[in-house]
């Protein structure tokens, strides 16, 4: 029989059971962070890689645990990301010196996945830190102004009168059932190719699902559940590799359609009288700088791969968060019928008062507000939020070292019954007076000065989007409509498991 001493000598069995000793040693002490700050966490086990193994297998598993954990620990616990700690916090007072007052110490979302998003989009707002993020965010900050999006107002407006026009053939010829995710996507799309980049991508034309669109939601189909992932989340310091090799998490075929169009928009703007327009890409046209002048320490300006990557993360950014607010804000209006009533009252006074959908009129419609901020609680578009801490700090008497995650619960305080009354349930009332919401529990943009640079402009999209369609038509639940609360899946944003079917009735017909 074959014993231990016949596969590896006395000297080799000492060293790889010294070695495996001190591994576990190792890990003990790095899973000590938590213990040894008093803080409640997830007990993390080696095979379960820290807590890793069970959001990797069921990403989707975020809406219900982070409910679960907030009852089991308080509003502020830890779990392991493998060896290393992330910090949960839900706790507001906690949470506004982090996102506001002591926003220099946590400047940035977290620092890992910044450099695998192909080498234009690890350009971008989403991406960078330190000095170049703050070079390009106060770059691109000017575009949002109100005197800008008033000026994008014309033009948002000729977008939402295509989805309605496509919508009344709909109407005309197929009893008024339309695929909701489609529509909203397509309009969503549209709006910010039109308004901020002056181009026609044609996304609302024709009955097969044009080319942008299957390559826009190839980028938000990415899956946690990988092996390269978990390799990623386990050791960061791969993705410093991976990036030398220009490796990213998005699919190649999405990163080269992207980056092809936006790189032709810029040579047709360049030689085109299309230079006078005051849109996202001349703006950043204007301020195109060399990489020399980045070198020699510009403040302002982006270079030519900087505003390729921008405009790459303003496409995909406002078309996936702001075609899914519309989407589940026309389901909630279809299975409330009253609040529909209301929202549509609201929109005649409005154009009884302004003479038309004018920038004003729109902004303030106080009812329709309350139903838009209401659909982005139940169904928020994030669901976790994140910041890192840049040095050491104490907040609250918490010790925060440098270099710990935080992440946000964004969706599990949106439906905490302590904070929200039948959180499951669509009351746009509770909406009512904004100044009685704690903008820490609700956060749906984020917070501070790293919050969402286009939350003004997708809210504008959204109430002039609703305003045309309610306009027209009643939304209404079709035979196969699911039913409330909808499934959701959790990718790199929040999806509808299901695909959603409505109708829309003419209101001539009423
Ligand atoms: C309903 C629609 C939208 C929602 C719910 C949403 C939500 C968010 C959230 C939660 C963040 C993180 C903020 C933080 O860390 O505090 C964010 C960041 C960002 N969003 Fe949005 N967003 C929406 C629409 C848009 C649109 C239309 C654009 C572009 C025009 C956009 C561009 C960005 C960019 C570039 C960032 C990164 C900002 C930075 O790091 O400086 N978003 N968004």
């Amino acid at each position: 029989m074959l014993t231990p001493l016949d596969v590896l000598s006395v000297e080799t069995w000492i060293l790889v059971i010294s070695a495996i000793v001190l591994f576990r040693f190792y890990i003990h002490k790095k899973w000590q962070f938590f213990k040894s700050r008093s803080i409640p966490y997830e007990p993390p086990t080696l095979l379960g890689l820290g807590s890793l193994v069970s959001f990797i297998k069921n990403p989707d598993g975020i809406f219900t645990r982070d409910l679960e954990f907030k009852k089991k620990y308080g509003p502020i616990f830890g779990i392991y990301s493998w060896l290393s700690p992330v910090l949960i916090i839900g706790d507001s007072e906690i949470l506004k010196q982090i996102f506001i007052k002591e926003f220099s110490t946590f400047p940035d979302r977290q620092n890992q996945f910044l450099k695998v998003n192909g080498k234009e989009m690890n350009t971008s707002l989403l991406s960078t830190t330190g000095d170049q993020w703050k070079r390009i965010r106060s770059t691109l900050t000017p575009t949002f102004s109100s005197s800008k999006l008033k000026a994008m107002m014309g033009i948002i407006e000729q977008c939402s009168d295509k989805t309605v026009e496509s919508l009344k053939m709909i109407s005309d010829t197929k009893g008024g059932r339309f695929d909701a995710k489609e529509t909203f996507g397509r309009l969503s799309l549209d709006v910010i190719c039109s308004a901020a980049f002056s181009a026609n991508v044609h996304s609302q034309e024709g009955n097969e699902t044009p080319k942008i669109i299957q390559m826009a939601k190839k980028a938000f189909s990415i899956s946690f559940a990988s092996p390269v992932m978990l390799l990623l989340f386990m050791f960061p310091w791969l993705e410093t590799v991976l990036s030398k090799f220009d490796w990213s998490v998005f699919p190649r075929d999405m990163l080269t359609y992207f980056s092809g169009l936006t790189e032709s928009l810029i040579e047709k703007r360049k030689s085109s009288e299309l230079k006078q327009r005051i849109d996202l890409m001349q703006l950043m046209l204007n301020v195109n700088v060399s990489e020399e002048d980045v070198k020699n320490g510009a403040t302002k300006g982006m270079t030519l791969n900087e505003i390729i990557g921008n405009s790459m993360i303003m496409i995909l950014a406002g078309y996936e968060t702001t075609g899914n607010a519309m989407l589940f804000l026309a389901y909630n209006l279809a299975t409330h019928k009253d609040v529909q009533e209301k929202v549509q009252q609201e929109i005649e006074e409005t154009i009884k008062e302004y003479g038309a959908l004018t920038y004003d009129g729109i902004n303030n419609m106080k009812y329709l507000t309350m139903c838009i901020n209401e659909s982005l609680r139940l169904y928020t578009p994030v669901a976790r939020n994140a910041r890192i801490a840049d040095k050491d700090i104490t907040i609250n008497g918490l010790n925060i070292p440098k270099g710990t995650l935080i992440h946000v619960p964004v969706y599990g305080m949106c439906h905490d019954v302590e904070y929200w009354d039948e959180p499951f349930e669509f009351k746009p009332e509770r909406m009512e007076d904004m100044n009685k919401i704690d903008p820490m529990l609700y956060m749906p943009f984020g917070a501070g000065p790293r919050n969402c640079i286009g939350m003004r402009f997708a809210l504008m999209e959204i109430k002039m989007g609703f305003c045309k369609l309610l306009q027209k038509f009643d939304l209404d639940v079709c035979e196969d409509t699911p039913s409330a609360p909808l499934k959701m899946l959790f990718r790199n944003s929040i999806q509808a498991k299901d695909d959603i079917f409505l109708k829309v009735v003419p209101r001539c017909n009423k």
